[in-house]
């Protein structure tokens, strides 16, 4: 006996997209990856197939095999009519690691018939990646995930019979675990799209009217995701995520009003599909609309204009000798600090303790192009890092330092996350975050013995797991509830 599937959900309104759990069931599954699941087992069968990037696919006959023919008699029961083809097949695909499909339409004629619909069976589970994605679909873009025995239907016409264009879909790369599939490419005369498939629509509702969390990742460290997923699950928010990779520009638009929208990744592939994604109305931790598209800094120029107490520093744009003297001078004597753009985790910060080790180093940076930063170096300073959001610092940590470096770094000893700084860095973690035009900012802070102290930077997006895994700080939640405070007040713009 078939065990009882799960209610069909209707997943969006256009296309006419529907998801049902343990629709094949775990027999059938079984049965048909031994019998075709992979090259040999169709070898075996005499059945011809092919390979390339979207995998190795083969065409089965659906009448030689009646596991086949009752899975397509069950989609066909679901639609309402019958594939008018006379020898009907089921597309059996298995997708490599890496492997994908490109967007397209399901949109081709046999005969007099149209492939009116089309029905995906999973056949396995799919880790990471692998989503049939459909980026066109309304009100927003919806992705499957492989699941082993779940069903995905799409009209791929309107009930009117136009092409549906909002069913464009693709399959996603996979990156971990398997996809195997089997399609069934269900052709009949156009009217057939008149078809209404009995669903439960609740769901989709209730969905569409919850908030939306859209994360654009390009390998974030899973820590990040989880916090933040953890926290949108813990406020009712929809997690999703665009992985900056798998991104087709030619099929999306800006997200819809009300969407929270945040890159924890650094790429510039990931910037970029931030932008294609941000437009009127969507909910980021800029203070501009416009934010997206800005880069400013640096940092310890913003901030010192603002008033904001920053390290003595200078830009480092000479090779010659009397300029560099006399920068060392205005910093305050040997050793100074050098700091070059775009690193993370201390790399690109040198210290630098001799004139022989600036005049060598600046002749390099010069020959290659950059341009340092050179700053007072700070002598038996705590490194606090603040969490910022919007006003308030939400989470903190002290960092260390290592035997025979000068570079700081976080450790896992809750020690280090339980006393705040004082209160005058926070005020001034909080203000060099709006200074940078931003909501959210990972603000580095030396405290000198003197109990002065220093803002270096403000990082945009920053590491803030830490806080929450090691600390207890509850900064993802801080984060989503800043976002959707701003989408209820219409802050987007
Ligand atoms: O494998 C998928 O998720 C999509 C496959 C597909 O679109 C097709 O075979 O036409
Ligand atoms: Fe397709």
């Amino acid at each position: 006996m078939h065990p009882a599937p799960s209610p069909m959900r209707r997943l969006s309104e256009a296309p006419r997209l529907y998801v049902q759990e343990g629709f094949a069931s775990d027999e059938e599954v079984r049965h048909v990856l031994a019998s075709y699941g992979d090259r040999d087992a169709l070898t075996r069968r005499g059945l011809p197939w092919q390979a390339n990037e979207t995998g190795v696919s083969s065409e089965l006959p659906v009448e030689a095999d009646p596991v086949l023919a009752a899975i397509a008699a069950r989609i066909e029961a679901v639609l309402g009519f019958s594939c008018t083809l006379e020898e009907p097949t089921f597309r059996f695909r298995r997708y490599a690691r890496g492997d994908a499909h490109p967007p397209h339409l399901d949109e081709y004629t046999i005969g007099g018939a149209r492939l009116v619909a089309t029905a995906i069976v999973y056949l396995t589970d799919a880790a990471v990646g692998g989503e049939t994605f459909f980026p066109r679909a309304e009100p927003h873009p919806r992705a499957v995930a492989a699941q082993k025995g779940r069903l995905a239907l799409w009209f791929n016409h309107r009930a009117d019979g136009s092409v549906d264009r909002a069913a464009l879909h693709q399959s996603n790369t996979l990156r971990e675990g398997e996809k195997a599939t089997i399609t069934y490419f269900v052709y009949a005369p156009v009217e057939a799209a008149r078809a209404g498939v009995v669903a439960d629509e609740a769901p989709a509702r209730e969905e569409a009217a919850s908030r939306r969390f859209v994360c654009v990742n390009d390998g974030v460290p899973e820590a990040t995701i989880r916090v933040l997923r953890e926290a949108c699950a813990a406020r009712g928010v929809v997690y999703e995520e665009v992985q900056a990779a798998d991104f087709d520009f030619t099929a999306a638009g800006p997200l819809p009003p009300g969407t929270l929208l945040f890159r924890p990744a650094v790429s510039t592939a990931a910037v970029r599909v931030e932008q294609a994604l941000c437009g009127p109305g969507v909910v980021t931790f800029h203070r501009e609309a416009d934010g997206v598209f800005r880069e400013i800094g640096p940092d310890c120029a913003v901030l010192e204009r603002r008033g904001i107490s920053v390290p003595r520093w200078i830009w480092g744009n000479t090779t010659n000798r009397g300029i560099l003297r006399r920068y060392v001078d205005d910093l305050g004597g040997l050793p100074i600090v050098m700091k070059f753009a775009g690193g993370s985790g201390g790399v690109g910060v040198l210290r630098i303790d001799s004139l022989a080790g600036l005049f060598s180093t600046m002749d390099h940076a010069r020959a290659s192009g950059r341009m340092p930063v050179l700053s007072a170096y700070i002598p038996d300073a705590t490194h606090h890092r603040c969490i910022v959001v919007g006003d308030r610092v939400v989470g903190f940590w002290r960092n260390r330092t290592d035997e025979d470096d000068f570079r700081t770094h976080a450790t896992d000893d809750p020690a280090d996350y339980q006393a705040p700084p004082a209160p005058e860095i926070l005020a001034s973690a909080v203000a060099a975050t709006a200074a940078l035009d931003v909501e959210l900012g990972g603000v580095d802070v030396l405290e000198h013995a003197s109990g002065r102290h220093y803002v270096l930077e403000v990082n945009f997006p920053c590491y803030f797991a830490r806080a929450r895994l090691v600390g207890g700080h509850d900064v993802g939640g801080a984060m989503i509830d800043w976002l959707v405070r701003k989408a209820e007040r219409g802050g987007g713009r």
